[in-house]
């Protein structure tokens, strides 16, 4: 059962031990054992400007609890994500299965895989910012933190802001165990005000790990254009 109470209440959702110390472990041994074919891309974020540390998008195939937690957690978020578009105005209608919504990116050049596996060292850390790869978009995505806190690594917390219309940003920190999964928004989401619904932009990060390594397995639902 999944308890989705909290992203309306404070944009982002926890779902605890999604993964189990061993499919943690399976999924981390894959940065260094899945080989080169099993990756698309490899990025060193503090080249890009993005904060400190490396991450790895994941090629089509992707690995098996990979692709089958993609499309469990869309099938899951579906429903949210179709209320959070009427809230919000829009005309976006995400179908019941992730493989129709890939099509439809497919079909104006989002095909590439957006699976990621993030890795942290001491003093590494992820700027606040949002998944977005193309006009193709589903409007929620989970991060699922690999590692113990507080044994493989400390610092290094999950953060989210929330930037209010005209108004100073909310920080929201998500305390994550190993296997727990966060659902949080993409880019915006909708918050109900007392003149109405209206629209608050999201930003998520890493803070600074104080030490130790940190691995998260990113879940981002539409493909990216390149
Ligand atoms: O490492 C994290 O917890 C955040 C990863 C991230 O930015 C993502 O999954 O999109
Ligand atoms: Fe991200």
């Amino acid at each position: 059962m999944i308890d989705l109470a909290d992203l309306d209440r404070y944009g982002a959702a926890i779902l605890p031990a999604l993964l189990s110390p061993q499919q943690c472990a399976d999924v981390i041994a894959l940065w260094d054992g899945a080989g080169p074919a099993a990756f698309r891309k490899d990025v060193n974020m503090a080249r890009h400007g993005y904060g400190r540390g490396h991450y790895r998008y994941f090629a089509y195939p992707l690995p098996d609890p990979v692709s089958a937690l993609r499309e469990r957690l869309y099938a899951a978020l579906a429903p949210t994500a179709n209320r959070w578009a009427e809230a919000l105005g829009q005309p976006d209608i995400y179908p019941a299965s992730h493989a129709d919504f890939l099509a439809r990116g497919h079909l104006t050049g989002q095909d590439k895989a957006t699976p990621l596996l993030l890795r942290y060292e001491t003093g590494d850390w992820n700027a606040l910012h949002q998944d977005v790869y193309g006009p193709h978009i589903f409007p929620l995505q989970a991060a699922i933190l690999l590692s113990r806190p507080g044994q493989d690594f400390t610092g290094g917390e999950f953060v989210l802001s929330e930037q209010r219309p005209r108004m100073q940003s909310r920080p929201e920190v998500v305390p994550l165990t190993q296997g727990d999964a966060v659902i949080f928004p993409v880019r915006e989401r909708p918050v109900q005000g007392t003149r109405g619904i209206h629209r608050v932009q999201m930003r998520h990060g890493v803070s600074r790990l104080r030490s130790g390594v940190r691995f998260t397995l990113g879940i981002i639902f539409h493909d990216a254009a390149s």
